[in-house]
């Protein structure tokens, strides 16, 4: 069946191929609209290829799962193991409204994604899961482990504040940690900001960071990008905006700076999280603080952070420009005179984040420095993320 979710999934996917995104960005975009079209209208069966058994210890393994498959992260997650070349022999697709469409794969051949169940998610040897952070809660724990060993790599914030399990960005605090059974992936806007931070906090130490956020609708997964859409398209044939639905007030035309919801101290739980995914990922002392405003902006994909940070060592642009041009998963974009700076335009379909922007603070002078980042968080802080940390495994136990 067509689910509505397919729907508006496509609809937002070739929207995103259709907003001048060229070459990488065009394609997935593209391709993830084409996959979603095909996986309405067939009903074709897969012939089933009995692969020959392959161990994980093998370097390659029998298959990977996406749990999710049809969410804006789990189109990512397809794309990204296509893209990489991800050594399986197998790649089976879960959701729930979209069960029994047809996902055509240009590596993995036309694939009929699947009603989720346990018993079959654990018939694969990794389970990428892109659903929410309430499913994750009830079945990444008993999905882990079973008759083949499978390991979990989970992209909700279920898990990511849980002291036994490990919060990874592969580029950051992979080591060690690759065989664990269940993986949480951090926050998208943590991630896309931790790779500039990192590299920066390793030669001088973070002593305050201040983040503010400009932050995709596809942050809200489909129905964010779809209501995004809508509202434009509406716009342009009515001359107004329809009342929304999904975000708490109108996007097109408007910020909102909420994301997630209030707590206590006033800040939101978006923002917290990138307080305390900061601190667990980098192993930051207490008296390291981390603030943040995270604010939805109606772009379709990408997330954008301004980003002040006060250091224990002093500091300067050009070292931080030399640093972060051979730091992995940064791109230096950063010459104002010919107006070249970072673009969630420009990051999106990107695996790199884009940096520029890089100035002495005036408030922390030389112990202080200020840029701008742009990454696709759909990449960085989700699909790529977690494909890495699965690559990872893979070696690791080759
Ligand atoms: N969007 C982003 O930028 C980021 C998201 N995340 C996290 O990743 C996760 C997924 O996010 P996102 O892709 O945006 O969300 P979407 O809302 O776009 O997708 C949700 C997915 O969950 C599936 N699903 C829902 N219920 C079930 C069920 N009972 N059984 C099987 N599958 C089910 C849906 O399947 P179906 O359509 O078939 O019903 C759909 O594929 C969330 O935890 C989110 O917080 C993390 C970082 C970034
Ligand atoms: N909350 C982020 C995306 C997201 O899903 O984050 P998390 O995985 O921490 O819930 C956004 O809306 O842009």
């Amino acid at each position: 069946p067509h689910t509505t979710a397919a729907r508006s999934a496509s609809a937002s996917a070739v929207g995103a191929a259709s907003q001048g995104q060229s070459g990488y960005a065009g394609k997935a975009a593209m391709a993830g609209a084409l996959g979603l079209v095909a996986m309405a209208s067939s009903q074709r069966k897969v012939k089933s290829t009995r692969a020959a058994r392959v161990a994980m210890n093998a370097a390659k393994v029998d298959s990977v799962c996406i749990l999710g498959c049809s969410g804006a992260v789990g189109q990512e997650m397809l794309k990204c193991l296509e893209d990489r070349d991800f050594p399986t022999e197998k790649v089976r697709l879960f959701g729930n409204r979209s069960a029994g469409s047809t996902v055509s794969s240009k590596k993995f051949g036309d694939i009929v994604v699947e009603k989720f169940s346990l018993e079959a998610v654990q018939e694969c040897d990794i389970c990428l899961m892109a659903v929410s952070g309430d499913f994750s809660k009830e079945w990444a724990p008993k999905i882990a482990g079973g008759p083949k060993n499978t390991q979990v790599i989970d992209n909700s914030s279920a898990w990511r504040y849980d002291e036994d399990k490990p919060l990874v960005i592969p580029e950051i605090n992979g080591e060690g940690r690759v065989g664990e059974p269940l993986i949480a992936n951090p926050n998208c806007t943590t991630a896309v900001g931790a790779m500039a931070l990192w590299p920066i906090h390793q030669k001088y130490k973070l002593k305050k960071v201040l983040m503010s956020t400009y932050q995709a609708a596809s942050g809200a997964g489909a129905e964010g990008m779809a209501e995004l859409e809508n509202g434009l398209a509406t716009w342009v044939k009515d001359g107004a905006v329809p009342k929304p639905e999904f975000f708490a007030h109108q996007l097109p035309f408007n910020v909102i700076p909420q994301i997630d919801k209030f707590q206590e101290n006033g800040y939101t739980k978006e923002e917290m999280k990138v307080t305390w995914e900061l601190q667990k990922i980098f192993g930051l002392d207490d008296d390291v603080k981390v603030a943040c405003t995270a604010v939805r902006v109606p772009t379709l994909r990408a997330h954008s952070e301004s980003i002040t940070v006060e250091t224990e060592e002093p500091i300067s642009p050009d070292d931080v420009r030399e640093l972060l041009k051979s730091a992995p998963g940064v791109k230096v974009v950063d010459e104002p005179g010919s107006l070249k700076y970072p673009m969630p335009l420009n990051a999106t379909g990107n695996y790199d984040v884009e940096v520029g922007r890089i100035r002495q603070s005036i408030v922390f002078g030389e112990k202080g420095i200020e840029f701008f980042v742009s990454g696709d968080q759909l990449l960085r802080g989700a699909a790529l993320n977690a494909v890495i940390i699965a690559e990872n495994a893979v070696k690791a136990h080759a």
